[in-house]
């Protein structure tokens, strides 16, 4: 029997496809074949935040039920934080980097671009933490595939733009990165990097042997922690959580203001078993510490 990986069309959509249908392969040794899925999100050109969480995983997942497709891979910061019954992430794959990255005309870093330099990018939490840096420089809205992106620097349509760099190492592009950021300025969506495999309840066991631990854990707390927040709170999170050899997690979260004028930032740490609780906890923190104010300053 051949299994059905359901993927979207994308340039991006396709590799992380790809990639996690070899691992496949090559773990189980059964033959795997691509089904191509067209979402909601893929069919429109309105900025993500009209459309709402969830646009570009639907269709994959009615896929799943009516049983047209056996898995699916999504990115995983891109999935809502409820779980749909009768599916179940069966493994999250060690995750690529989970930074952000500059890429900016003539190879310029953030200090160096000049007064006035205009950046593309949609995420409110990218928006929120560049302001939050007090530069002389502006934001954009910008949507389309990554390699539409890409061109507007290229083209020196923008200054600069920022992405997720595990998207562009994904599609080969690494080398146009300019500066990687680190999570201190720039913390990261919660999940980003990683990859989520998601079946039927009846196909779980059969995709386990691609999981990793530690990343499944570091996700797990990043996810408890925009949950938690969620609830009460819906201003720009961002979160990172590291697992160190024996088993310690770090998890790092942030809420900030879309003007970027109050920002939030705590950590915690734990252990592996403990990913969720970490999580919860943290959010908690921050909620004492005033992030639904935060997001009062947003609206
Ligand atoms: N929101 C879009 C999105 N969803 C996943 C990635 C790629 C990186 C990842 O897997 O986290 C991107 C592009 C980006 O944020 O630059």
């Amino acid at each position: 029997m051949t299994w059905k990986l359901g993927t979207r069309g994308s340039a991006l959509a396709l590799a992380q496809s790809q990639m996690v249908a070899n691992e496949v392969q090559r773990l189980t040794g059964e033959t795997v074949e691509l089904v191509e899925i067209v979402t909601a999100g893929d069919r429109s050109s309105a900025p993500v935040q009209q459309l709402g969480v969830g646009v570009f995983v639907s269709a994959l997942r009615d896929a799943l039920i009516s049983k047209e497709i056996d898995f699916a891979v999504h990115s995983y910061k891109d999935l809502p934080t409820a779980g749909v019954d009768g599916l179940a992430i069966a493994a999250v794959p060690q995750r690529e980097d989970p930074r952000d990255a500059l890429v900016a005309r003539d190879g310029l870093t953030l200090t160096e671009l000049p007064d006035g330099a205009v950046i593309g990018t949609g995420a409110l939490r990218r928006i929120a933490q560049l302001a939050a840096l007090g530069l002389p420089l502006s934001t954009v809205p910008i949507r389309g595939n990554v390699d539409t992106r890409l061109r507007k620097v290229a083209n020196r349509e923008l200054d600069a733009i920022v992405l997720a760099r595990a998207g562009l190492v994904r599609l080969g592009r690494a080398d146009e990165i300019t500066e990687i950021l680190d999570p201190m300025l720039m913390l990261p969506a919660p999940a980003q990097g990683a990859l989520a495999v998601e079946c039927r309840t009846d196909f779980v066991e059969l995709l386990a042997p691609l999981d990793d631990r530690a990343t499944r854990a570091a996700v797990t707390a990043e996810r408890a922690f925009l949950a938690t927040l969620e609830a009460g709170c819906s201003a720009p999170v961002a979160a990172l959580a590291e697992v160190t050899e024996d088993d310690e997690i770090y998890l790092r979260g942030a809420v900030i203001s879309t003007d970027g004028s109050y920002a939030l930032r705590l950590s915690r740490t734990g252990t592996l078993a403990d990913a969720e609780e970490v999580g919860r906890l943290l959010a908690a923190d921050l909620l004492e510490d005033g992030a639904d104010h935060v997001l009062g300053t947003t609206a």
